[in-house]
């Protein structure tokens, strides 16, 4: 459950009398994600979601999430854009941790997509970097490629107490990707985290993609090969069926175009995606506070996935 700062009904009610809401009704605490704490808010007139931001994202990073959220909603993009007070204003602070009251959306994410789903989910990414074209907010990748070798430098030999070896394993992998990393594919804004647990849907049809606090300015096909790495596999990291990753290749094709270049480093992508959760979840797995409500997730699912892609290189072919 990530919820790592408590909001007491005082100060939630005070913070709602801010905006045109109406009366506090209920709140609760949402079982699901791992970055920031989230409260379904439901009152007299409707139910919203409170994110108070947390470790990774960083108050200053906000301007740039919420205006992307903005654009992409005001082109029909079924993202939640934040609610402004009546004074206009959408960040806020409670419980001293930086927050936004952000439109609620329906639909549910799964955990089993069919091949449909995930032609449709990657339709809609396709979609969502169509209008992104458009937005000119940059906000560099603290977690791109460059950041992979220090993450890992800073998890350090403590990596071998999450599996022995783990430490050399991954350091043979990044060099290999690193040495092969794209240099000339076309950058954009992109979603950087478009999990399953991020896309809202209601039968085969997306009602929302939310979780944009990592969104940012990289190689806009690395959205892809991040989906694919999230799409493709169980929660343990064993492959699904196949059919799924061809459906995300094409249901993207569909909306957006990808090039022969974006499409042969699609491999690459994908393992440099594999490295970057494997760390993050490494890093959080030996670093997460006692006492915080949330469901670590495993970094070895990812190293499965990465054992995968390299044994695989012809998995988008
Ligand atoms: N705008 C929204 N509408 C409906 N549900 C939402 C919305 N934003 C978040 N949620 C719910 O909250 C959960 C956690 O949100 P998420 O942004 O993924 O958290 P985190 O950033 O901590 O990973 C989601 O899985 C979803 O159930
Ligand atoms: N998707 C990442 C962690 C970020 O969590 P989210 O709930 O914001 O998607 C992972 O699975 O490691």
């Amino acid at each position: 459950m990530a919820v790592y700062t408590q909001v007491s009904a005082e100060s939630l009610s005070a913070f709602l009398a801010k905006f045109d809401v109406g009366e506090l009704v209920s709140a609760k605490g949402i079982a699901e994600g791992v970055e920031n704490s989230n409260y379904l808010v439901e009152t007299t007139r409707d139910r919203f979601i409170l994110t108070l931001y947390e470790k990774r994202v960083s108050v200053g990073d906000l301007p740039f999430f919420l205006s992307l959220l903005d654009h992409l909603a005001a082109d029909g993009n079924p993202v939640p854009p934040a609610i402004p007070d009546r004074e206009g204003q959408t960040i806020h602070t409670l419980e001293g941790r930086p927050a936004c009251l952000i439109r609620f959306l329906s639909g549910v994410s799964v955990s089993h997509p069919t091949p449909a789903q995930a032609r449709a989910a990657a339709q809609a990414l396709g979609r969502m970097h169509a209008s992104l074209a458009t937005f000119e907010g940059v906000r560099a990748n603290g977690l791109g490629a460059s950041h992979w070798r220090p993450l890992l430098d800073q998890c350090g030999e403590s990596m071998n107490q999450i599996a022995p070896g783990l430490y050399d394993r991954v350091a043979r992998s990044l060099d290999a990707v690193l040495a092969d990393w794209p240099s000339d594919l076309a950058v954009a804004a992109i979603h950087a985290d478009l999990f399953p647990d991020n896309v809202l849907m209601l039968g085969d049809r997306i009602t929302g993609l939310i979780d944009f606090y990592f969104a940012c300015t990289d190689i806009r096909a690395y959205d892809l090969a991040v989906m694919h790495s999230a799409w493709g596999f169980d929660a343990q990291g064993n492959p699904l069926d196949p059919a799924i990753g061809r459906a995300l290749v094409a249901g993207y094709a569909d909306s957006f175009a990808l090039t022969p270049q974006e499409r042969a480093a699609l491999p690459v992508l994908a393992r440099g995606a594999c490295i970057r959760f494997l760390l993050t979840r490494a890093w959080d797995w030996l670093n997460t506070p006692a006492g915080a409500l949330v469901t670590r997730k495993d970094p070895l699912a990812y190293l499965r996935r990465l054992d995968w892609y390299e044994s695989n290189p012809k998995a988008f072919v």
